[in-house]
Parts: C-alpha cells; sequence; structure tokens
C-alpha cells in the first residue's frame, strides 16, 4: 500500500478558533471539513510544502519560523496510508481567502464536531480541544 505524506496547519486566530476548508465537490472525501495543507512533492520539506500550498490554496503567507509542530495523523485509508504532520500556526501576512471558492470557516475545537472530517482528523480535534 503507498504511504501519501501531506503536510496540514492548524491556524490558530486570537480567539482560539481554528481555520477549516471544504473539500470540494468532485475530490475524495467532499464536503469534508479539513485542515488547510496538501501533498508533500519529492525533495521538498514539510514545511516548505505548507508554505506553498497555504500561499496557494488560501493566499496567506506563513513564515517556516512561525510553523510549531503539533501532532500527526496516521491512518490507513482504502488505498493509501495517509501520514500528516499537523503544525500549528498563530501569525501570518494576509487574509484567507479561499482560491477556488471552497468554503472556509473558523471554528473552535469544541465545536469541530459539528463538522463533518476526514477519519484521519479525528484524533487531532480531540488533541487540539485539550491543548488550546
Ligand atoms: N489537506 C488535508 N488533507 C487531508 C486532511 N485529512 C485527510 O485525510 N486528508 C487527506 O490527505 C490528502 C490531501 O491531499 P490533497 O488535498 O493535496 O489532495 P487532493 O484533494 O488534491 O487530491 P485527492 O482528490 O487525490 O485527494 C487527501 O487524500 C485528503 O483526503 C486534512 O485535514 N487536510
Amino acid at each position: 500500500m503507498p504511504r501519501l505524506l501531506v503536510v496540514a496547519a492548524a491556524l490558530v486566530d486570537l480567539d482560539g478558533r481554528v481555520l477549516l476548508a471544504q473539500r470540494p465537490a468532485g475530490k475524495s472525501l467532499a464536503g469534508l471539513w479539513e485542515f488547510p495543507g496538501g501533498k508533500v512533492k519529492d525533495g521538498e520539506t514539510p514545511e516548505a510544502a505548507l508554505v506553498r500550498e497555504l500561499k496557494e490554496e488560501i493566499g496567506i503567507d506563513i513564515t517556516e519560523s512561525c510553523l510549531a509542530p503539533f501532532t500527526f495523523a496516521s491512518h490507513t485509508y482504502p488505498t493509501f496510508h495517509l501520514l500528516m504532520p499537523l503544525y500549528l500556526c498563530r501569525v501570518w501576512r494576509g487574509t484567507p481567502t479561499p482560491s477556488e471558492g471552497q468554503p472556509l470557516k473558523w471554528v473552535r475545537p469544541l465545536d469541530m464536531r459539528h463538522y463533518p472530517m476526514p477519519p484521519a482528523d479525528i484524533p487531532l480535534v480531540a488533541m487540539l480541544r485539550d491543548w488550546l
């Protein structure tokens, strides 16, 4: 089974809310809410991939130095195994704006149960609830 390395960010605002993005129709896991991020390319560090993905997806600038490793997901999907480091980020430049119209929402960890998320993310939400 192939292993997929994806990197994601919990962007935390001053009220302790975290940004979630809804996966667009037509993609795998469509309609579910997830942490912004994406696949790490060959030869790329996870941090560089996250800087690139957040710029591409939601138009914000983060710097690698603001990224704090928080936890990771390790989850077997039917066709691949997902390994996904999750970083905390509290500082960025710009206002998150979806590049492809995907809905964005600032959500308190306690309220994330109202937002269906991919199965790999469930343990991450519990960690955020405990630590934020
Ligand atoms: N960005 C992100 N991806 C996640 C999360 N949880 C989770 O299982 N994933 C999975 O990790 C992969 C992320 O890759 P991606 O976002 O770059 O992939 P994609 O939609 O362009 O392509 P895909 O349609 O092949 O999945 C997807 O398979 C997605 O389902 C999450 O919280 N954030």
